[in-house]
């Protein structure tokens, strides 16, 4: 193994649990590694945690509950933050970047909307501001996006970017377990947010899909940009719906370049439930899995798998953003800055293209069919397929559209509702991937 000359980097590490404990557990058994790698040894400067009294495991030492003074710290070059929420802690980094040190960070939260004031103080300073961990956990994807796609022309990012939710749909698909037992299960693993509400309402992944929108088109896109849904009003009619339909449901993040017809381009970047074929490769992910396709231009499809949270994943991610920084350090260069210079318009959701799945009870005498095609023809919305299933005097209509603008298809759905021969809404969701 080689040694590095004496080198030392020294980390700041704000906030020691699910993901902290996992970072200061590698970092120390990795050590000689990691040092070998990264030209540099990468040691702990100070661990700051809210309450000192409830981490006998850490060297007293190095525990400390005053951020402040730790992130400023002459002894600190690399300040690691794995607290999560934004403030204080976007004080904290800004503090940290403007006295010079790099930051890492796992916060997709305050990434999604203070990217922008963050790059900027990185910049000011000349040092890095790397966040890997913050989308999608172990997987690489940031940096691919960042570094590797860096020369082609990113047309989409669709994926499964919350690995709560999607373990609570999958077992919801495949055993009928109820929702509240499953988001406990959840949480028990250290995949659920603190407050899980971020991850059930979307809000993690609409933030994740605001920092994938950023980096795939080169625009600054934040979190209340992402029209959101979550997984709350996912019911069991609807995975039912698409069972029957050889389908299932799953929450996905989706950012899209459009252009329009007179080739004007804007960012459209979504989280809701999408019903997809069972045969879809996103179909197939299941648990806390995450996975994310990127399509470009030039590279065609490509496909990012992996563990999207949990202790020891994301620490991965964390450790080899820390490893970067080393090597920056040790050359005396930087990681990637922002690149937000094409800087295009957000498309509002009603003008965003989308399919529909509408699942309906309806009576069964003639002309209903001519009724429910009338109120979808009635918004310029073309219908893709239509199957009936009759049962004594009631039949079971299901409807799946062409694209068309969501506020159109919204708007079909309206008028649907409210005519005399729908007995029920039974699902309305919307829909990728063709049928197989
Ligand atoms: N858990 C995961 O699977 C996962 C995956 C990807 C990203 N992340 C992100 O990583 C970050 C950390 O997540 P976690 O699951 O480890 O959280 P956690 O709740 O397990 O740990 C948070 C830590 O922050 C410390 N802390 C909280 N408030 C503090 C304060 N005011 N001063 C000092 N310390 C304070 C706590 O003492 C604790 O050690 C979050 O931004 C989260 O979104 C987590
Ligand atoms: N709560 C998040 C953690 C990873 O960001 C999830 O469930 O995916
Ligand atoms: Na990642």
């Amino acid at each position: 193994m080689s040694t590095v000359d004496g080198r030392v980097i020294r980390v700041a590490l704000l906030g020691c649990g699910t993901v902290g404990g996992e970072v200061v557990r590698l970092l120390t058994e990795q050590a000689e590694e990691l040092a070998a790698r990264a030209g540099t040894r990468v040691e702990l400067a100070g661990i700051a945690v809210r309450r000192p009294d409830k981490h006998p495991e850490l060297p007293p030492e190095l525990v400390t509950s005053d951020v402040t003074k730790l992130v400023t710290s002459p002894d600190v070059d690399v300040v690691v933050e794995l607290v999560g929420g934004i403030e204080p802690v976007r004080e904290w980094l800004l503090d940290a970047l403007k006295a010079g040190k790099s930051v890492v960070t796992a916060n997709k939260a305050l990434m999604a909307e203070h990217s922008a004031e963050l790059f900027e103080a990185a910049d000011a300073s000349g040092v890095d501001l790397y966040f890997e961990a913050a989308v999608a956990g172990a997987i690489p994807l940031l940096r691919p996006l960042r570094e590797s796609l860096a020369g082609d022309r990113i047309t989409r990012v669709m994926g499964i970017v919350n690995g709560t939710t999607n373990f609570i749909l999958s077992a919801m698909d495949s055993t009928g377990a109820g929702y509240a037992e499953t988001l406990e299960e959840a949480s028990r693993l250290g995949y659920a947010e603190a407050d899980p509400t971020a991850d059930v309402d979307g809000y993690d992944a609409a933030s994740k899909a605001a920092i994938l929108a950023s980096l795939a088109f080169h625009t600054r896109v934040t979190a209340s940009d992402v029209h959101r849904e979550g997984i709350a009003d996912v019911t069991a009619s609807d995975l039912a719906a698409a069972k029957v339909l050889g389908r299932t449901v799953k929450l996905l993040a989706i950012c899209e370049r459009v252009t329009a017809d007179d080739g004007t381009e804007s960012v459209a970047a979504r989280v809701h439930p999408v019903m997809i074929p069972r045969g879809h490769q996103l179909a197939g992910v299941g648990g806390a899995y995450n996975a994310v396709y990127v399509e470009a231009d030039a590279a065609g499809e490509l496909m990012f798998y992996g563990q999207g949270a949990g202790g020891a994943p994301t620490a991965s991610a964390v450790l080899g953003d820390l490893v970067a920084v080393a090597r920056n350090r040790v050359v005396g260069g930087r990681g990637p800055r922002e690149s937000a210079h094409a800087a295009l318009p957000v498309r509002p959701m009603g003008q965003t293209p989308t399919r529909y799945h509408v699942s309906l009870d309806v009576a069964d005498r003639a002309g209903v069919l001519a009724q429910v095609a009338q109120a979808f023809a009635g918004h310029g919305v073309s219908i893709a397929a239509v199957r009936q299933r009759d049962a004594n005097d009631t039949a079971s209509l299901v409807v799946v559209t062409h694209l068309a603008p969501d506020a159109a298809l919204r708007s079909t759905v309206d008028d649907i509702a409210g005519l005399d021969v729908v007995n029920q809404v039974v699902s309305v969701m919307r829909v990728e991937g063709e049928d197989q």
